[in-house]
């Protein structure tokens, strides 16, 4: 009697695991084979950030046809990583009489164009010269990809480019590309996005570190009855800008909540702040952040990609035009779908520190939208 319901239960969960596999297989299945042609475009694909973030665009199952453009050394990254044996079909374009086709149908276009910081120099000190870049590179994606944004889509194209902007300073390169395509009678606030993904995994790896859970895995907790009382991955949401203090992380939101005091959450918040620093500093002259950057600007391509293609619910906290607070641009989390941006979703509770940390922020980056958009503007 026993074993026969032993067998039993082995044999439900033997269904039951054939059946969740089953499922696994064809999620993958549907990425893999029915998913939607999906075309990405990197500009400075062949710098720190771009050939990682091409290495990471290529294992994307998501993505179809994968666009490689920089003013040098493009072909031999595209050919390079074209030999892995993954679904999208890999080009490469160098100079500027080629960045037309390179953009032509493009659903996503990633910027990590122009020069990082050395150690002194703040992402401010970038602006001089890669805010010429950006502009130029934002009036070439008006011009090919005339979709993002218009009312009336261009029967030329049927583009519905989302433009991810990593290029520093984002707080002000933001602003620079929406009037770029304001110029060109292309802007449409739902595409574009400054990327600051990186800030969010830094404060996800920094808190898990002092509040001693595991960063990347998805875990249950329970409470002393034993009832589960969470269930999910660290997160912490980060809004603001990409710059110092504009920065702010918001650990008062940090799930699974742990009890660190006042002095450990203004530690952590600070090394988030600065932690781009702490690598151009640990590169010492060698440039800023690559690698970390490069997964970041993966991952929240990928979030624009699910959302292009209808998953539900896809939120990262991004740059946008924002009405979150009183300035045009502001990080906050943002639902993602078939048009960009669905959603802004406002702060949520903030505790006092918090509160003084977005006054604090509130006059820098609105000085450097301001920048932007004057340099867009005058030149
Ligand atoms: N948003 C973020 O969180 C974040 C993080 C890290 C770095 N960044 C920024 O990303 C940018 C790139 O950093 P990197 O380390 O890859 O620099 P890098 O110098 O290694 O690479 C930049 C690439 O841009 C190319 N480039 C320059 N002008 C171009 C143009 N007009 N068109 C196309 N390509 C052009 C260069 O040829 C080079 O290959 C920097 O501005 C850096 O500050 C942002
Ligand atoms: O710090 C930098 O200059 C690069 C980037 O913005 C980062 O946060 O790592």
């Amino acid at each position: 009697m026993r074993s026969s319901m032993i067998r039993s239960v082995k044999s439900a969960i033997a269904r039951s695991s054939s059946a969740a596999a089953g499922a696994q297989i064809q999620r993958r299945g549907f990425s893999v084979t029915s998913a939607p042609e999906r075309k990405v475009a990197v500009l400075g694909a062949a710098g720190g950030i771009g050939q990682p973030l091409a290495l990471l665009m290529k294992l994307n199952p998501l993505v179809s046809h994968l666009s490689l453009y920089d003013i040098a050394a493009t072909p031999g990254v595209a050919a390079d990583v074209s030999h892995i044996n993954t679904r999208s079909e890999v080009k490469g374009y160098v100079g500027e009489e080629n960045l037309g086709q390179a953009l032509e149908g493009v659903d996503v276009v990633i910027i990590p164009a122009g020069v990082p910081r050395k150690p002194g120099m703040t992402r401010d000190d970038l602006f001089n010269i890669n805010a010429g870049i950006v502009k130029s590179l934002c009036t070439a994606i008006a011009k090919y990809c005339p979709n993002v944004g218009v009312a009336f889509p261009s029967l030329l194209s049927s583009s519905t480019a989302l433009v991810n902007m990593i290029s520093n300073p984002v707080n002000s390169t933001v602003p620079i590309a929406a009037e770029v395509f304001k110029k060109a009678g292309t802007y449409d606030e739902k595409k574009l996005f400054g990327v600051t993904t990186l800030d969010v995994v830094r404060a996800k790896t920094f808190y898990a570190g002092k509040a001693k859970v595991p960063v990347a895995e998805t875990y249950l907790r329970c409470n002393p009855t034993w009832r589960i009382v969470f269930c999910g991955e660290v997160n912490v949401p980060v809004v603001g800008g990409h710059a110092g203090i504009t920065i702010l992380p918001l650990f008062s939101q940090a799930t699974p909540q742990a009890n660190l005091s006042a002095e450990e959450i203004t530690a952590l918040t600070k090394r988030t702040q600065d932690g781009g620093t702490e690598v151009v500093e640990a590169k010492a002259g060698k440039g800023s952040a690559t690698l970390s950057m490069a997964y970041a600007g993966a991952l929240f391509a990928d979030a624009c990609l699910k959302g292009l293609n209808g998953v539900p619910d896809v939120v990262e906290c991004s740059y946008v035009q924002s009405t979150v607070t009183e300035l045009p641009f502001f990080a906050s989390k943002v639902r993602l779908g078939k048009n960009g941006v669905e959603e802004v979703l406002g702060l949520g509770p903030l505790s006092d520190y918090e509160k003084e940390g977005l006054e604090k922020l509130k006059p820098e980056l609105k000085a450097s939208i301001e920048k932007g958009i004057k340099f867009a503007n005058d030149n």
